[in-house]
């Protein structure tokens, strides 16, 4: 049906209206929450019901006791957007008492709409629909605790079995106008003294423009609309976490979980608490155990062991075996030289194969031919990447991606990304930035490929900008907790206040020079529950495989970039050059700058590099600040290149170096 059809229909309607001195009662809600299930019960009159949305596409009026009943098309809001919504809009208008029909199953939806019915200073009742189903689900819903906050009244029905009609009446004789949300009552209050009634200012506020004219008000620009829709949206996430919930003890303490996860207050000590847990599982369980098992014992004492004397037997290898105790103290050693290979000496070979095979024995091949040293050497391509891939970052991605399921599924990180919105709206971004940044503290190559999901490029400029800046991974943080252990406090307050003020000055600056607009953040937040393992396990498995397969490569080629380097001395160039602005300006030992380009192959190998070196509390701090700032490893670098494109990605890159060097000089200018 075109406008115009309908507006002529509406014409009798209208002016029948006009003549009627009755109360009106109008039904609205969504389609196919029932609205012409109960519209039928109250006028006796048929109305077609049917389990497809948008059966009813024009107005119905009945009668009930002394009320005129009037059925409406469903909508998801009033305005002008289509023909429903037009009709719907005008009874709506002229109504006296809006009776909103939600389905109970729908609330994150449904409740848009009551919000936007309530803003229009409507009279209003709720009818929440479709009890049995979410009985059926063992899903409850605090419906006083809703009314409380709506400041409506509601009553709980089941159309298809008229269960709760028996209410109606009540909930007719008490509709009244809900509570209004300050934002829009101060908006609306410029438009009282034009003499513009409060549900068609808002109309107007939110850009229709068949009302506008009508009251010749000018367009209102597009950004109070959205302005509008983000604060109601997420006022509609707020409600429904606060009184949905899933109908069992376990179910309320879920509930309650998630009604303080939203709130900041309670919600940033929460927060810290799961980080906690998070820590110890990832930090204590997988990086240390797991991890330790996987790539010590499987990926050094078995693959690149076999692989290494493998290849030593046809090239010039020194070999040095050493047998040590369970506190790595070494009890024996033995050197074993091959100059043409280990199969040209069978006796030695023994030797050093049965040497090798104690248990608690560690060989260390030195390969003399540069192409051997390049792919099987200490930093080799093949040896070093598929131990460092398969047996340490897999392990790790497995464990990140396990808690982060577990997080989503149970319906709190929708709450935390919904929590810290606010704040990271200020720095360009949304509540959606969390899921990259909090990966990032596992593997910075993975959190770049998750910037994917952000929506729009500004945000993923801005967020690959911060990984590659501030995150340390947990590589990085394992070393940055064992230099800062012994330290005491001091040097940790310096770190996190130097790394604080970084992060968000370089955000501020990003989002005011980037151009294009962040996006609002429109998430849906699902009940708080124990989530389903099946459900969880099935996503670790697909994401991490998926990040091996499309990472993998780029580890190697990483790898291979930086052995070539090496092999061509402008590793060692790079390192000369950054000697004297280590020793100078950072006031660090020379063997420092060599642990700062080895962090270009893996940023851990850069910062464990500092154990070795004799360093006061204070320039501990300067290095652990450089390094975190400084360059992200080889691997993440390419991801990042392919992510975000040559130019950006460069930048970054050479960002992160001169930023490191520039704060960390300055702070130990200050403090050494
Ligand atoms: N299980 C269940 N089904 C219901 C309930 N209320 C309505 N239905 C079913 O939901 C479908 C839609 O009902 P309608 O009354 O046509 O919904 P409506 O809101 O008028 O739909 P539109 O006019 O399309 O917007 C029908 O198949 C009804 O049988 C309920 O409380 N429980
Ligand atoms: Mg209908």
């Amino acid at each position: 049906m075109k406008s115009d059809e309908i507006k002529d229909e509406l014409k009798p309607i209208n002016n029948f209206i006009k003549q009627n001195k009755q109360n009106k009662i109008v039904l609205v809600g969504n389609p196919n929450v029932g609205k012409s299930c109960i519209f039928n019960y109250l006028s006796g009159m048929y109305v077609d019901v049917s389990n497809f949305p948008g059966t009813t596409v024009s107005i119905t009026k009945g009668k009930y006791k002394d009320y005129d009943v009037y059925d409406t098309p469903g909508i998801y809001g009033v305005g002008s957007f289509n023909d429903e919504e037009k009709v719907a809009r005008d009874i709506i208008l002229d109504g006296d008492i809006v009776i909103n029909v939600v389905n109970s199953l729908n609330l994150e939806r449904d409740l848009f709409l009551t919000l936007q019915l309530i803003e229009m200073g409507k009279k209003v009742g709720v009818i929440l629909n479709f009890s049995d189903e979410i009985k059926k689900r063992k899903i409850k819903i605090n419906v006083q605790e809703l009314s409380k906050i709506l400041g409506v009244e509601i009553i709980e029905t089941t159309a298809i079995d008229k269960k709760g009609f028996d209410k109606i009446d009540h909930l007719i004789e008490n509709a009244r106008v809900g509570n209004q949300p300050d934002e829009i009552s101060s908006i609306i209050k410029n438009f009282a003294s034009q003499n513009i009634p409060q549900a068609q200012a808002l109309l107007i506020l939110e850009g229709d423009s068949n009302i506008s004219s009508k009251y010749k008000i000018e367009k209102i620009p597009i950004e109070q609309r959205e302005n509008i829709y983000i604060t109601r949206r997420n006022r509609v996430n707020e409600i429904v976490s606060q009184i949905e919930y899933e109908d069992s003890t376990k179910g309320e303490i879920f509930n309650w979980l998630g009604k303080i996860s939203i709130n900041p207050i309670t919600g940033i000590p929460l927060l810290v608490m799961i980080l906690t847990l998070v820590y110890f599982f990832i930090g204590n369980f997988v990086s240390q155990k797991v991890v330790n098992y996987t790539e010590n014992k499987i990926g050094k004492g078995i693959f690149e062991y076999y692989t290494k004397s493998f290849i030593s037997r046809y090239t010039n290898t020194e070999i040095l075996t050493q047998l040590v105790d369970e506190n790595k103290n070494v009890i024996d050693e033995k050197l074993f030289q091959f100059p043409d290979g280990s199969n040209s000496n069978p006796k030695l070979k023994e030797e050093f194969e049965k040497f090798s095979s104690h248990n608690n024995s560690i060989s260390n091949f030195t390969f003399f031919n540069p192409y051997v040293k390049l792919f099987f050497g200490e930093f080799g391509v093949i040896t070093m990447t598929i131990t460092y891939l398969l047996f340490l970052l897999f392990p790790l991605v497995i464990g990140f991606y396990l808690v982060m399921a577990f997080l989503e599924d149970s319906g709190y990180l929708p709450r935390l990304a919904t929590m810290l919105d606010r704040a990271f709206n200020k720095i360009g971004l949304n509540g959606r930035a969390v899921i990259p940044i909090m990966l990032g503290f596992g593997c910075i190559t993975m959190a770049n490929i998750t910037t994917r999901l952000l929506g729009s490029e500004k945000e993923k400029s801005i967020v690959t900008a911060i990984l590659q800046f501030v995150i340390p991974c947990s590589a990085q943080l394992a070393v940055i907790a064992v230099l800062l252990s012994g330290a005491g406090l001091k040097p940790m307050l310096i770190f996190i206040t130097v790394i604080g003020s970084v992060l968000i000055l370089l955000s501020t600056i990003l989002n005011k020079l980037l151009p294009g607009e962040s996006s609002p953040l429109l998430i849906d937040l699902p009940i708080m529950r124990f989530p389903r393992l099946s459900n969880i396990f099935k996503k670790t498995f697909y994401r991490s495989w998926g990040f091996m397969k499309e990472a993998g490569f780029w580890f190697f080629i990483g790898a291979l970039g930086v052995g070539i380097l090496d092999l061509t001395g402008l590793l060692k160039l790079w390192q000369d050059f950054l000697n004297p602005l280590t020793v100078h300006w950072l006031k660090l030992p020379k063997e420092a700058s060599t642990a700062f380009v080895m962090g270009m192959v893996r940023r851990d190998f850069g910062a464990a590099g500092l154990f070795d070196l004799k360093l006061s509390t204070m320039q501990i701090t300067v290095a652990i600040i450089t390094i975190t700032l400084f360059v992200p490893c080889i691997a993440s670098f390419v991801v990042m290149l392919k992510e975000r494109g040559l130019k950006e990605g460069l930048i970054i890159w050479l960002g992160t170096w001169v930023t490191a060097f520039f704060i960390g000089g300055l702070v130990a200018q200050i403090i050494i």
